[in-house]
């Protein structure tokens, strides 16, 4: 059981008593009268391979309270959009694919395009970016949850506890995030949360001084979860990161949009396993190299626009804070695993904060040299005042996708 403390900055939810499935579910499908429900799935065709995602699916088809599902099929060729509509036919639920890589979306991105309004990079806030402009386009949920595509240990409790708080008409809340313990195979998991996240945002208020924006960011017990979950028409106003700075955008755009009494937390589960990503880029994807360089730049542009001086100066600082920070929260979770019985690899955790060290040097480097790299994908409303229909057209392009002949 966990305990039921409250940070006093956003609502925390916990799981006090574990509370069965049906139980939740009997009270979603009482919710969803009011409130109707949608998810988005940002997923790779590679992961309609893997192991995970058949289970998702699974899962997903024994829910009872969803409206809608979008699910965002990046790197996928025509065979592979069409092995997807196969795929995702179990679900019983309305559900739509977005083929990223298609002919219509292709046209409409190279639209937006040409009046510098589309997101650049491909990645994964691209492709739920496509989704949040969907599910707008659809205007069938008013609140929706998003999940990665990747989740081993995935049940769907997850999702109804992921969506409770922002379901139940009685509550004020307007985002959720899931937060969860990544431990699995007999240790502690991740790495980026754990060892750069946490040690970093403690650097900052070191270095740069108090800042409340950093206090809340701290509150969420698993910043960079990719489960969240919002009421609907949030989507209309949030500029997101295209690239891995998405989970800790879409919080610093909560935050800029919303109070922290709008805002809460909720454990969505007891364990939680997902595919590990190796230290660098060996694998195509730039690994959490690249993932941390990616956080890292997100946070630094975010400090900037509010008027935080960031200099070459500070960022040497600033990684030496975070280094002496980093190896002391090490400590900490090497007694924490001994303590539960964990395996902890000294060698191996000291490795990632030495890369992570020099990630915060890299993205720092790229801040001076390029500060207007990067920007964030515009949001919808934006898209909207330049391309009145645009909404109506992504619509009709995924029907033809889904329906028609591709
Ligand atoms: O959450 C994280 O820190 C990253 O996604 C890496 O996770 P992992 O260490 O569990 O692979």
């Amino acid at each position: 059981m966990s305990d039921f403390y409250q940070n006093g900055v956003i609502t925390n939810f916990h799981n006090l008593t574990h509370r069965s499935v049906e139980s939740l579910e009997k009270e979603m499908v009482r919710f969803a009268r009011k409130r109707k429900m949608g998810l988005i799935l940002p997923s790779l065709f590679s992961e309609l391979e893997g192991p995970a995602l058949d289970n998702i699916v699974n899962e997903l088809a024994k829910v009872p309270y969803l409206e809608e599902i979008v699910i965002g099929l990046d790197r996928a060729d025509r065979d592979q959009f069409l092995f997807a509509r196969e795929f995702f036919s179990r679900l019983p639920q309305r559900h739509r694919i977005l083929w990223n890589d298609g002919p219509r979306l292709k046209a409409l991105d190279a639209e937006l395009d040409k009046e510098g309004l589309s997101p650049s990079q491909p990645g994964k806030g691209r492709n739920v970016w496509f989704c949040t402009g969907y599910t707008l386009a659809s205007d069938r949920t008013q609140c929706v949850a998003l999940h990665d595509c990747d989740i081993v240990t995935y049940e769907r409790g997850m999702l109804a506890r992921l969506l409770y708080p922002l379901a139940n008409p009685a509550f004020q809340y307007e985002f959720c995030k899931g937060f969860y313990a990544r431990v699995a195979d007999g240790k502690l998991n991740g790495r980026v949360g754990r060892l750069l996240v946490g040690p970093l945002l403690r650097s900052l208020q070191k270095v740069y001084g108090h800042s409340e924006y950093l206090d809340y960011l701290s509150s969420f017990r698993y910043p960079l979860s990719g489960e969240f979950a919002m009421r609907t028409h949030v989507l209309n106003g949030i500029k997101i990161p295209g690239d891995w700075g998405l989970e800790i955008g879409v919080l610093s755009e909560i935050y800029r949009n919303y109070t922290t009494r709008q805002t809460c937390q909720v454990e969505i589960a007891d364990n939680y396993d997902h595919k590990h990503q190796p230290l660098a880029e060996d694998d195509g994807t730039g690994g959490l190299k690249r993932m941390s360089n990616d956080i890292v730049q997100s946070l630094l542009r975010k400090l900037a626009t509010m008027g935080v001086p960031l200099t070459s100066d500070s960022f040497r600082v600033l990684k030496a804070t975070y280094y002496r920070n980093a190896l002391d929260m090490m400590e900490i979770y090497n007694h924490e695993a001994t303590m539960n019985g964990l395996k902890f690899d000294q060698h191996i955790e000291e490795a990632a904060v030495e890369m992570f060290t020099q990630a915060i040097l890299d993205a720092g480097q790229s801040f001076i040299e390029r500060p207007n790299e990067k920007p964030f994908i515009p949001s919808w409303s934006r898209v909207q005042s330049a391309f009145p229909d645009i909404l109506q057209r992504i619509y009709q392009a995924v029907e033809e996708d889904n329906n028609g002949n591709v």
